[in-house]
């Protein structure tokens, strides 16, 4: 008899998919797709919290190579690794299981590679990880296009000019300090048998992937491969829910700076990675790249002359607690400091 299925939010079709095929490019966009484009994730990020982007023009292979260049990363010997350790200046780096933490109660197990700058001295060397750089740059630079593109479609949506975002996010991936945007690569092993930890037998060790938590920046785009495990309360809800998985699709997910920016009217999504059950999927590890649009350290919030859009009004939403101490004018840089130094031990 087949495997019962997991129910998800994809498989019940209850996350909007908005296509971006014919959009143009950043540079050169295509107005009346952008602004279509504009009023769906408008929608989607009032009404849910996220988004499913296909002909998003990201090839599949891109996002399974880097995934292989994070399992060889990972396999290299500790002395080696440490070369790359996290700059907590720059956040760019390896940050090792442990070294980051969103759920104090758990063992979160999940190493990642954050990448703040192109340059390729600062990716790990060829002797080591001989594809690294060649994959992770350009892929690094499509999600920046991808971002930019997306930008200008919330400026539509948003009713201010289609530069205004842009600005704000000038230096993503520029290597110059001005962003701390990252494309984080998440590599997470396979999880112990359930109740056998590296502790002693009588020992109940709760394992998870990644805490529950609302990403600091605009807004975060998702690769994910087919393990499943995010999941998300939808704006409104206390209920977590299974995001499953659309092959070749790239999730949109609100950050906590679009919220304040929005005052709320697109909140952020909380979200988290939990193991899965049954020991065939425990023994499984998933990969992930993220990419965190953030906006430039300077840029301080402006005011929105939100114009009323066509849309039903987003359901009542009790922000994250931290979302009250960053007011309107808080600017970019001490929002982020604050936030990288909750979750970095
Ligand atoms: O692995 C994922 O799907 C999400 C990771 C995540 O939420 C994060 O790194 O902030
Ligand atoms: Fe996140």
């Amino acid at each position: 008899m087949a495997a019962k299925q997991e129910e998800t939010l994809l498989s019940r079709c209850e996350i909007p998919i908005i296509d971006l095929a014919h959009i143009g490019t950043d540079v050169c966009p295509m107005k009346s797709v952008v602004r279509r484009i504009g009023q769906q994730l408008f929608t989607a990020l009032s009404t849910k919290g996220l988004a499913v982007l296909v002909n998003h023009g990201i090839a599949d292979e891109k996002l399974k190579s880097v995934y292989g260049d994070l399992d060889n990363f990972c396999a290299l010997p500790e002395g080696c690794q440490a070369q790359y350790l996290r700059n907590p200046v720059s956040n760019h780096g390896y940050v090792r299981p442990g070294m980051d933490q969103f759920d104090n109660t758990k063992t979160e197990l999940r190493h990642s590679f954050n990448i703040t700058t192109l340059n390729a001295a600062s990716m790990p060397a060829q002797e080591e990880v001989p594809e690294f750089t060649k994959h992770a740059v350009p892929l690094a630079q499509d999600l920046t296009k991808l971002s930019r593109a997306l930008l200008q479609a919330l400026a539509y949506a948003l009713g201010v000019p289609p530069g205004t975002f842009l600005d704000c996010h000038s230096g993503m991936m520029q290597g110059d300090g001005r962003n701390p945007s990252i494309m984080r690569l998440l590599y997470y092993p396979p999880v112990p048998p359930e109740d056998e930890g590296p502790c002693c037998q009588s020992d109940v060790v709760h394992y998870t992937r990644c805490g529950a938590h609302a990403d600091y920046g605009t807004f975060t785009l998702i690769a994910q491969d087919s393990e499943g495990g995010l999941g998300v309360k939808l704006n409104g809800s206390e209920k977590w829910q299974a995001v499953g998985h659309l092959p070749g699709a790239i999730l949109v997910q609100t950050g906590e700076f679009l919220a304040a920016w929005t005052a709320n009217l697109l909140p952020a999504l909380v979200h988290r990675v939990v193991v899965p059950a049954g020991s065939y999927a425990r023994a499984r590890s998933r990969h992930c790249v993220a990419f965190f649009c953030h906006p430039d350290n300077d840029a301080v919030l402006p005011a929105l002359p939100i114009r009323a859009a066509p849309v039903p009004a987003p359901p009542a939403f009790t922000p994250h607690p931290h979302l009250t101490l960053h007011h309107r004018l808080l600017n970019a840089a001490h929002h982020i400091q604050k936030r990288f130094k909750e979750t970095y031990a």
